[in-house]
């Protein structure tokens, strides 16, 4: 296998969010769990997309841990790596954007990396270094009030400043518009002052064609799916992937019982686990009763079993900024947090050994934590749910999944999803 594209994603909804945008690109992708076993059978791709639980972990484990990713990729002969990370910039002062990014932009012997997470298809939009998430700056979003990462700077290059060894410019809309070539001048220009990172302004698509191609003339890149649809468009367009069919054909419906599981506490998921009141059984996990060490997963599991034969169920931690602070205060924000992930996992356990088969998580974490819990190796990528989110077939045993980004999909997104799962 030589792979056109490499990709390391630093949660397992990004790399899902992403095998879908290079899949509807024409680039057949794959979407692996952890640096993949060396005998572990993979059809012939273009892009393999490694996931990695790597956002919210010390900044030393995530930049081995994304070296291990850049060495399997390298290995089957990837022609760039892209180093994929949240379309809001998820981080915090401490990395991990910036440390992986130095990194892995060392290790390819780069003098510097562009860096965009603009996605103008979910409205994720970089002016002047500025991030833009809808019509609001970043430190204006809901985004502000993230559980484990809370943006309150829309200025990345400060950002990423923060979180770096070497210096951060900027590539400014104007020099964007003027082409790839003015781009790679830039980065040049700006790889002789010293920085070792540029943000790149993009606001509409065909900004990213430009950055995809000036991305693709160096070894390494970092940015969100948006600079993902550059890159494949680029590699299609210098003749380096031939396009296939975005839909494959993924086999059979699979049937059987079905659940949904949200850990995101993103406003979008807040709406739509209301909206699935009307659709489906929801249960609320109870954060302190299951820090104060009640057995929370297992009452919600029974309850889940109890109702999956009927219909698809829900079960969810999610809340409000002012509940999840209350609880972080009370408990600790990362003790809650993993402690809410390992109770989501527990009971994905449990409901996929009951015979689940179709199975939507929402939250990029607590995706992570259920997908590492039940074992899996592999995903292929399937239909589009909503703009970021795709179904996912695993490769080693007959179940659907789809892993929804905290903020992404539509109102009634969890009933457009076990629509997709037959
Ligand atoms: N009620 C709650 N109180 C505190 N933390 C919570 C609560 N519900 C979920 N969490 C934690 O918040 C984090 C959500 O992160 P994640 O799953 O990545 O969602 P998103 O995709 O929206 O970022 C997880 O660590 C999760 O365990
Ligand atoms: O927003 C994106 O670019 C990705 O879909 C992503 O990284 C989402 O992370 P989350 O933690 O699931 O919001």
């Amino acid at each position: 296998m030589t792979l056109a594209l490499g990709c390391i994603a630093d949660d397992y909804t990004g790399a899902s969010d992403l095998a879908n945008t290079l899949t509807k690109a024409g680039l057949r992708t794959v979407q692996t769990i952890g640096v993949p076993a060396d005998d572990l059978a993979l059809p012939e791709v273009d892009a393999v997309v490694v996931s990695l639980k790597s956002r919210s972990i010390p900044a030393g484990e995530a930049v081995a841990r994304s070296r291990e990713a850049a060495a399997w990729l390298n290995a089957r002969g990837a022609g760039h790596l892209l180093f994929k990370v949240c379309s809001t910039f998820d981080s915090t002062d401490a990395g991990n954007i910036g440390p992986v990014t130095d990194a892995l932009r060392e290790d390819a012997g780069e003098a510097i990396a562009l860096v965009t997470p603009a996605f103008p298809e979910t409205a994720r939009t970089v002016y002047l270094g500025h991030l833009f998430v809808g019509m609001v700056p970043l430190a204006e979003s809901p985004l502000k009030d993230h559980p484990l990462n809370p943006m309150r700077d829309s200025n990345l290059v400060r950002v990423l400043a923060r979180q770096s060894r070497a210096g951060v410019g900027l590539i400014d809309l104007a020099t964007v518009a003027q082409g790839a070539e003015a781009v790679g001048a830039r980065l040049d220009a700006l790889a002789r002052e010293g920085k070792g990172a540029a943000i790149a302004d993009a606001v509409l698509d065909r900004d990213l064609a430009v950055l995809g191609a000036a991305a693709l003339t160096r070894k390494v890149s970092t940015g969100a799916s948006g600079l993902g649809l550059g890159l494949a468009r680029a590699l299609v367009a210098a003749g380096r992937v031939a396009p296939a069919a975005a839909t494959a054909d993924l086999g059979p419906a699979i049937g059987g019982p079905a659940a949904c599981l949200a850990g995101s506490c993103s406003q979008a998921t807040l709406g739509q686990i209301a909206r699935a009141e009307a659709a489906m059984p929801v249960r609320r996990l109870d954060p302190a009763r299951l820090l104060a060490g009640e057995d929370e997963a297992g009452a919600a599991l029974a309850w889940a079993l109890e109702r999956i034969g009927d219909g698809p169920v829900l079960i969810a931690s999610s809340a409000g900024p002012e509940d999840v602070a209350a609880v972080q205060a009370r408990y600790g924000r990362d003790a809650a947090g993993h402690a809410i992930e390992a109770a989501m996992a527990r009971i994905a356990e449990g409901l996929v050994a009951h015979g689940v088969r179709r199975l939507v998580v929402a939250g990029g974490e607590t995706s992570g934590a259920v997908v590492d819990r039940l074992g899996l190796p592999a995903f292929r990528v399937g239909p589009e749910i909503a703009a970021g989110v795709p179904v996912l077939r695993t490769t080693d045993r007959d179940m659907w999944l789809a892993l929804k980004s905290g903020n992404f999909g539509g109102p009634d997104f969890f009933a457009d999803a076990l629509r997709l799962m037959p």
